[in-house]
């Protein structure tokens, strides 16, 4: 695969290395004016970049129907928007928070948990996640992503950062020098707690879910998910 790297940092220097050992070759790393490059020669563009540029740079491939994995967290407040121009384009389009397998069976192993704790509310639940001191967002995707999936089956309206009211879902943010990320869940009652923890040991799971992802969606068209890849 021709791969097309948006944003070349701690990410995109894992994704290069990674894709180059499974024969793939980088022919661009992008990290600034995109109109400058000729997207057509690439067959897939990898997005880890920052959240202000993501969307055009995203958007930017999807009209030039180059299919687009992206990692990038901060920018979801458009990715809606993204979606339709994908469609509009009939391009192709796999968006995740977190793409390490580790995290996409958390996701599930969260649902569950969530489901069967709906029925004890002496349990108190609460999100924790620590990351590098370099990470530009707070909380992280994979922490909304995971919050987003408590509120389906909770009594709380809504997650906040260092929430106290009640009705929020407390999410806490803690930023320590590199550490590729972790993440808590904790149902605390007055007599114990129960906890599920992932534990990023390096960014080379994030990169290689990211590089399947792509290998995966080169020929399709469409939205999808690491469900769709995975499972
Ligand atoms: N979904 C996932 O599995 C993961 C997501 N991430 C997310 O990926 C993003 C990147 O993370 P890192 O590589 O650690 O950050 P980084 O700060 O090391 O790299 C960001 C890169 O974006 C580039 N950039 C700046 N302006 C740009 C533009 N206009 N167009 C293209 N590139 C531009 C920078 O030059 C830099 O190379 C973050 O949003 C982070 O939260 C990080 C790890 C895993
Ligand atoms: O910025 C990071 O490093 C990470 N960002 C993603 C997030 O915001 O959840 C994924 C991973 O935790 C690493």
């Amino acid at each position: 695969m021709k791969i097309a790297l948006l944003g070349y940092g701690k990410m995109g220097k894992t994704i290069e290395r990674l894709a180059e050992g499974r024969g793939h070759e980088i022919i661009f790393r992008i990290t600034d004016d995109i109109e400058k490059y000729d997207l057509q020669k690439a067959d897939v563009a990898i997005d880890f970049s920052v959240p202000d540029a993501a969307f055009n740079n995203i958007t930017t491939c999807f009209r030039q129907q180059i299919p687009v994995v992206s990692g990038t967290t901060g920018w979801l407040q458009q990715y809606d928007d993204a979606v339709k121009i994908c469609e509009e384009n009939n391009s192709a389009f796999i968006y995740a928070s977190n793409f390490s397998l580790g995290v996409t069976l958390f996701f599930e192993l969260n649902k569950q948990l969530a489901q069967m704790m709906k029925n004890f509310p002496e349990y108190k639940v609460g999100i924790e996640e620590i990351h590098h001191t370099q990470k530009l967002d707070a909380p992280s995707g994979t922490a909304i992503t995971l919050a987003e999936q408590i509120l389906e089956t909770s009594e709380k309206k809504a997650w906040k950062l260092d929430a106290v009211a009640e009705d929020e879902l407390r999410i806490t943010a803690k930023r320590i020098e590199n550490v590729p990320g972790t993440h808590i869940i904790s149902y605390d009652s007055p007599v114990d707690t129960i906890k599920i923890e992932h534990i990023a040991h390096s960014r080379d799971g994030f990169a290689l879910g990211a590089i399947v992802a792509a290998e995966w969606l080169q020929h399709k068209k469409g939205i999808f998910s690491m469900k769709d890849v995975l499972f």
